[in-house]
């Protein structure tokens, strides 16, 4: 889960620049430190194409490589699932995409930019996240959507947009104080499927071309499901899009899926996880 590394919807990791000069950090919740290259590109558009080429990683010299020698390609625009087991590397891989980490070797490209060279500012302009609840932070309905633009000027209509198409204006409106409702610390005053539909409302906002879905493993309501399943159905439309995924409805919404274990990364197809791989994957954990 990605929980630890992202408490408001943004990832906290302060880049050193080689001459020293600190980037403007996001919400502080834990510290990544990577290196931010004095030459680095500024990609003010990108298709959003992916490609790991050969990458190994690991937290230790002393411990197994968690990614062994990784390729995996996603075409601009495609859904991609990744499964796994727990423990297996799947928040590692994308925390190499989103640069919270650096690969030991090997590397990642975006439009065929290798992100180390790329601003932190800009991949992370284009590389969008959305985790369990924890995205959220105390603040209107209206500063968590519109966050991306929380210290310039938040566009009301986008964030109006972006909750309409996220199933989320049903109970905005209900709220006392509509858009301008605090929302508690880490949205606790929000039910989980609510604070779902806001996290996907402030992805809507964003608008990013590459978008890191890690799915909530909690359950809903049936109701709750579906409105959630419906705005995760609007997220992915239009962007390349790497979702974390525990159901097998969420996995069906990729057009491929991937097995990520023992440092290893395996495509499995479709029609096999419909053809009885599935329950095996429930009877090991890997599928709820
Ligand atoms: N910061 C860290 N320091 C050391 N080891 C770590 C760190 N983060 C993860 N690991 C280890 O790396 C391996 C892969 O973890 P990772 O979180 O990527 O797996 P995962 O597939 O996302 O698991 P889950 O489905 O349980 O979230 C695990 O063995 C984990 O213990």
């Amino acid at each position: 889960m990605l929980h630890l590394m992202a408490s408001v919807g943004a990832i906290s990791a302060i880049p050193i620049r080689r001459s020293n000069q600190l980037t403007r950090g996001w919400f502080l919740e834990i510290i990544t430190i990577v290196i931010e290259e004095v030459n680095e590109v500024h990609v003010e558009f990108v298709a959003g194409e992916v490609k790991f080429c050969n990458v190994s990683f690991g937290y230790g010299d002393s411990t197994p490589l968690v990614l062994n020698k990784v390729d995996l390609y996603i075409k601009a625009g495609e859904t991609v699932a990744l499964v796994g087991p727990s423990g297996g590397g799947k928040t590692t891989l994308v925390k190499l995409l989103l640069r919270l980490y650096d690969p030991l070797s090997g590397h990642i490209l975006i439009d065929n930019h290798d992100i180390h060279s790329v601003s932190l500012e800009h991949l992370r302009t284009h590389v969008g996240l959305v985790t369990q609840d924890t995205t959220l932070f105390s603040g209107t309905i209206a500063e968590n959507i519109g966050y991306r633009d929380l210290l310039t000027k938040i566009d009301m209509e986008k964030v109006k947009f972006a909750a309409q198409t996220a199933n989320a204006v049903e109970f905005i409106e209900t709220l006392s104080e509509g858009y301008a409702t605090n929302i508690g610390p880490r949205g606790s005053l929000l039910s989980g499927g609510q604070r779902q539909r806001l996290a996907i409302a402030r992805a809507l906002y964003q608008n990013p071309s590459i978008l890191v879905l890690d799915e909530a493993t909690s359950a809903l309501d049936t109701r709750s499901e579906m409105l959630v399943r419906q705005a995760l159905q609007q997220l992915t439309k239009d962007r390349t899009v790497i979702v974390i995924a525990h159901r097998l409805e969420t996995v069906l919404m990729a057009e491929r899926v991937f097995l990520l274990n023992d440092g290893k990364l395996q495509e499995i197809s479709r029609s096999s996880l419909q053809d009885g791989l599935h329950d095996s994957l429930a009877s090991s954990g890997i599928l709820i």
